[in-house]
């Protein structure tokens, strides 16, 4: 029999991938460049294993697919991707479909899709880990529509639903996709950084244990925080190490990897000038998170840093502040998603970007369902501006402001909540301080600056003379 679809590289979210394909009906083939690997794919594919065509070379695999064919990469971003298009290419007709699955930079995406020409080529992002992966992935599409069509059917049956629609949507053309999957992993990491500050403030200011901590996540994941990030943290608070049977958490290093989706995420923000200062704040916590030897320079040198707050703020404070902290992290994500689908032509559909991401992803939440509902209702408006999301910020804000300030009297750093609280009060000043940079800028350059009660952009003020 030939297959429906081919995925070629069989790692972790590859392998689940497929598995999942199969399991929702569909004849797959699969190649991985380590012969050994395919076959023990197909070994332990168990009651799948039917459905599944294990190939042994390139040619094998392309010719085990029905035409017009659809060939899915799961391969690390980069170069592995362009060196698997040039491989597959020669042997395949002008109209078969290559799917990029990985975490890859949009930009290349956009450029693979013009080298691609006519050829059809999709860059999709595809979000949960291993476990979405398997059971149900949240999916955005880029390229073709057409070419979006010819796989839908089956990227919407393995993709995760909610309440019966499938969280798999077409976002736009060439790298679309894997733009918005980059902008979850901006705001999936500052949702993480906002969680691990709130995380530090129990230890440290707080003095829970990591059983009290779990607790606290656990009541929290019962309410308007119930989200995915909320509840694994408190599985990673209770978790013992089985060695040693030591909490998890006190024998975890102190240094976060990334793999650059977020980094991207805050240079493109700069780029198209939508600020994410919450997720920048993110970024920078993993790159200082990694200088431990500096840290332990600087404890030495000034002392530790964390005091007991003695009371100054309650866990409901705390969930509160993160509530805040959260809306407007999402706001920040959500402008650059409109600021790119303005710039980069791209009509992106907000509504739909916030419902694909209520199950399936690494940040799915209840809040995720609100925050579709407004974005429906005004696509363009700032969250933070959408009556829903005023109502929760004005509830919330000042415990946001009490957690900060306190924060900042006992040495706990809270970079991602405190460049919230900044972003949050930025934007609710009307008469802001950039007068005094403009003066600045013209008094060093002649930069010139607009004046309130005149037109025109060229002023100077009298030093010029
Ligand atoms: O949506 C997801 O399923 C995850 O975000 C996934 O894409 C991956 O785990 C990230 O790459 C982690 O990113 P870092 O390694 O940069 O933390």
């Amino acid at each position: 029999t030939t297959s429906e679809i081919g995925l070629l590289g069989l790692g972790t979210m590859g392998a689940a991938l497929a598995l999942n394909i199969a399991d929702h009906g569909f004849d797959i083939a699969v190649y991985n460049r380590t012969t050994a690997v395919t076959r023990d794919f197909k070994r332990d594919a168990g009651d799948l294993s039917d459905r599944i065509t294990p190939t042994e070379s390139l040619q094998d695999f392309v010719a085990a697919i029905a035409k017009p064919r659809a060939i899915i990469l799961m391969v690390p971003a980069g170069d592995p991707v362009d060196q698997q298009i040039a491989a597959l290419r020669p042997l395949l007709d002008d109209d078969d479909l290559i799917i990029d699955a990985g975490n890859a930079n949009f930009h290349d995406t956009n450029r693979r899709a013009r080298e691609a020409g006519d050829k059809p080529f999709l860059g999709i992002g595809v979000s949960g880990g291993e476990e979405g992966a398997r059971f149900g992935p949240s999916i955005m599409g880029g390229g073709k529509k057409a070419s979006w069509d010819r796989v839908a059917h089956i990227l919407t049956a393995i993709a995760a639903d909610h309440e019966g629609t499938p969280c798999a949507t077409w976002m736009g053309e060439e790298g679309a996709g894997h733009f918005v999957k980059a902008v979850h992993n901006g705001i999936e990491y500052a949702d993480m950084q906002m969680i691990a500050e709130v995380y530090g403030i129990l230890r440290d200011g707080m003095g829970l244990d990591n059983a009290a901590i779990a607790a606290v996540f656990d009541r929290w994941n019962a309410g308007p925080l119930k989200s995915y990030l909320i509840e694994i943290s408190a599985r990673v608070a209770e978790a013992k190490d089985t060695d040693t049977g030591r909490p998890l958490l006190d024998i975890i290093t102190d240094a976060a990897g990334q793999k650059g989706t977020g980094r991207w995420t805050a240079i493109e923000a700069q780029h198209l000038g939508a600020p994410v200062p919450a997720i920048e704040a993110a970024v920078a916590a993993r790159n200082l998170s990694a200088a431990r030897n500096l840290r332990k320079i600087g404890e030495e040198m000034y002392g530790a840093a964390p005091q007991p707050l003695d009371g100054a703020l309650s866990e409901d404070q705390l969930e509160q502040a993160l509530i805040a902290g959260k809306i407007i992290c999402y706001a920040q994500g959500f402008q650059m998603i409109s600021a790119a689908s303005t710039q980069f032509g791209w009509k992106l559909p907000l509504p739909d970007i916030a419902r694909v991401w209520r199950e399936g992803c690494i940040i799915r939440s209840v809040m995720l369902d609100d925050m579709a509902t407004a974005l429906t209702q005004t696509p363009d408006e700032n969250l933070m501006f959408a009556a829903k999301f005023a109502d929760d910020l004005k509830a919330n804000h000042t415990a946001l402001r009490q957690v900060v300030a306190q924060a900042a009297l006992h040495g706990l750093a809270v970079p991602a909540l405190s460049s919230g609280l900044a972003y949050f009060d930025t934007m609710r000043t009307a008469r802001g301080t950039a007068n005094m940079l403009q003066g600045q800028r013209d008094y060093f350059g002649r930069h010139g600056f607009e004046r309130l009660d005149r037109d025109g952009k060229d002023y100077h003020g009298p030093w010029a003379d």
